[in-house]
């Protein structure tokens, strides 16, 4: 199986959702982490805009995305069952062999790939929110902390496979009905835990508070200053990456059965 570090373990114990939860909360660092380092620059639209027309895509952002994507999958890295491209199609073969992982996702859900409403929300809802305005021109490194946050984001959500895996395998008879009366409201209710969510949104919110200040020598100086606004971590949360995990749980149960 895909581990929480995206390394092949045979070891099936593994997969329960303690280790699951576990991957997720580890994960909720590097998103938060990524989302500082982008905040580190200004919104640079002009890096998002279709005006560069010397460019082989419709903005400078989606030529080095792309690239990006081609490049790691050469390196492999979309063989990883928790690793969804963002243009999945006509990628290049990796030059090594596939790790000899054994499979944990049921084929026909393991394909889910919802990056295109990732990437919108990302580049319409949340930069503007992360970001000051202005152009300081730095447009390959905003890139660059562009793809770490998406690739991020994309990752936790997509993770919504695996705990959609688990939950079906510790409780058969719960899901079966609701999936095969197609039922996507019973399996959204089936799925939930309201009280892990609320304290997914504390904690998110906490992290961003001690992650985004300012390490000082003299305590309390940079109280209240943080380098992402730890509410919009949490609204991005509450409002966006989990009801997104969940749409692909629902999603991955739907197809569990084919
Ligand atoms: C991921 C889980 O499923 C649901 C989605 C959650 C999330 O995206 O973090 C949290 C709790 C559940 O409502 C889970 O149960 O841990």
């Amino acid at each position: 199986m895909a581990t929480a570090e995206g390394s092949c373990s045979d070891d099936s114990s593994l997969l329960n959702l303690e280790s699951i939860r576990d991957s997720l909360v580890r994960q909720e660092d590097t998103i938060i982490f990524s989302l500082i380092e982008r905040a580190k620059y200004p919104i640079n639209s002009p890096l998002y805009d279709n005006k560069y027309n010397n460019l082989p895509t419709n903005s400078l952002f989606h030529f080095f995305l792309k690239q990006s994507e081609a490049l790691q999958a050469k390196a492999g890295r979309y063989t990883s069952p928790d690793e969804n491209a963002f243009f999945p199609d006509n990628l290049p073969t990796p030059l090594l062999p596939p790790l000899n992982c054994t499979p944990v996702l049921h084929p026909p859900g393991d394909s889910i790939n919802i990056n295109d409403q990732v990437l919108n929300l990302y580049l319409k809802t949340l930069l503007p929110l992360i970001t000051a305005k202005g152009d300081d021109g730095n447009y390959a490194v905003t890139a660059a902390s562009d793809v770490n946050c998406l690739q991020a984001l994309s990752r936790r959500i997509h993770f919504g496979k695996f705990v959609a895996e688990v939950k079906f395998r510790d409780a058969p008879a719960d899901y079966t009905p609701a999936i095969c009366a197609k039922d996507r409201e019973a399996l959204m209710k089936l799925l939930t835990f309201q009280s892990v969510e609320e304290r997914i949104k504390k904690r998110v919110e906490k992290k961003a508070m001690i992650f985004g200040q300012d390490v000082d020598l003299n305590e309390n100086d940079n109280e209240g200053k943080y380098k992402v606004n730890p509410s919009i971590v949490s609204q991005l949360y509450g409002d966006w990456v989990m009801p997104l995990t969940k749409f692909v749980q629902v999603e991955y149960l739907l197809r569990r059965l084919d």
